[in-house]
């Protein structure tokens, strides 16, 4: 029998903190190296502990996402490839260069890079890839990235899904379909990225516009969630002030859909789940919010045919 050639896919994705210990180590190193001032690091664990039963969730989904991405991915049953996955994470254990050293530890020659965030922005998704690119380089490897798959019509369906999903609920439970307001919402990011000329806020009204159109839904807007708490000026509306101004618009029913995240973590968990709760509370309206696509069969064959499609454009695969 023939040996199947292994093909690496380095499967990228933000980190989280191991322990509540870790959470300094961890913001320091999203701060490029400068420590968080006290309460800062106090009020970032407060969020934390407000979320973590035991083990960190994006920890958690993160690392099943990529067993069964994996196993996705082989069930294409390539007569001559076998696929093996690799994890690649920003800001924690194992780092992005970590992935990339541990598959050429391994022998592998070709490998290709996805981000689990289907947006690209220089700030995200360019960054991941520079830093594997550059590791990639270090060992000769041949590496091919995929840098966004905010269109791929079975991540719409797998949104789309979602967001019938809860408007369902909130018709058994005597809201009229049309009177919810859906609020697709993404990580917000310096507002310089748009001077730059970066695509991420077009990609997201572009999927907003897709998962609309696919669910059947017309009465919706996008907003911003999660800014940095930095001097700069970051893309707004944000989600509590959007809220806000559509209570006192007499909305009563408002869906968050968040597209820009495919897993729960902080931003969901507790940004969505808990703060903005909150202030669900105080405007008396009533918001729920869609559930994350972690594991969603859906979701682990878009990335797996966005792994393929890309293998077969740097000629990887025959047939
Ligand atoms: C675009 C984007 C995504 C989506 C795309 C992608 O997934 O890549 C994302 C995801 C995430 N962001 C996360 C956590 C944090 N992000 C922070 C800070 C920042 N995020 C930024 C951007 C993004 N972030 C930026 C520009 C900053 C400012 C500092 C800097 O310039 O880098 C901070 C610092 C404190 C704070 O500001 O809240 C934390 C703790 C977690 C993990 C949650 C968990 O552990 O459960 C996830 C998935
Ligand atoms: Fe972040």
């Amino acid at each position: 029998m023939k040996l199947k050639k292994k093909i690496g896919v380095l499967v990228m994705s933000y980190g989280t903190p191991k322990s509540l210990d870790d959470v300094e180590a961890y913001y320091t190193h999203i701060r490029r190296g400068r420590p968080p001032e006290p309460e800062q690091l106090k009020e970032l664990k407060d969020r934390y502990e407000a979320i973590v039963g035991g083990v960190f969730p994006l920890r958690e989904n993160t690392d099943r996402q990529v067993e069964h991405m994996q196993a996705e991915l082989n069930k294409f049953d390539l007569p001559d490839v076998e696929f093996v996955c690799y994890q690649g994470l920003k800001h924690s254990d194992p780092f992005i260069e970590d992935g990339v050293q541990n598959m050429a530890a391994d022998g592998i020659t070709d490998a290709i890079g996805i981000v689990l965030a289907p947006h690209y922005s220089i700030m995200s998704v360019g960054s991941y890839i520079k830093r594997a690119k550059a590791t990639a380089e270090e060992s000769g490897m041949n590496i091919r990235f995929i840098e966004s798959y905010h269109l791929h019509p079975k991540l719409i369906e797998a949104f789309a899904n979602r967001v019938s999903a809860k408007l369902d609920l909130f018709v058994e439970t005597g809201a009229q379909r049309d009177d919810v307001k859906v609020l697709f919402s993404a990580h917000s990011l310096p507002e310089k990225i748009l001077a730059m000329g970066d695509p991420y806020r077009d990609q997201l009204l572009e999927t907003s516009r897709a998962v609309a159109e696919k669910a059947g839904v017309t009465n919706w807007q996008f907003t911003w969630q999660s800014a940095g708490r930095t001097s700069e000026p970051w893309l707004g509306p944000d989600v509590l002030e959007t809220m806000k101004e559509l209570s006192e618009q007499d909305v009563r029913y408002m869906l968050v859909s968040p597209l820009g995240f495919v897993s729960d973590h902080l931003e969901v968990l507790y940004d969505l789940d808990i703060e903005a709760q909150e202030v669900a509370e105080e405007l008396d309206v009533r918001v729920m919010r869609i559930d994350s696509l972690n594991t969603d069969p859906l979701y682990m064959q878009t990335l797996a045919d966005c792994v393929v499609t890309e293998c077969r454009k740097g000629a990887l695969l025959h047939g």
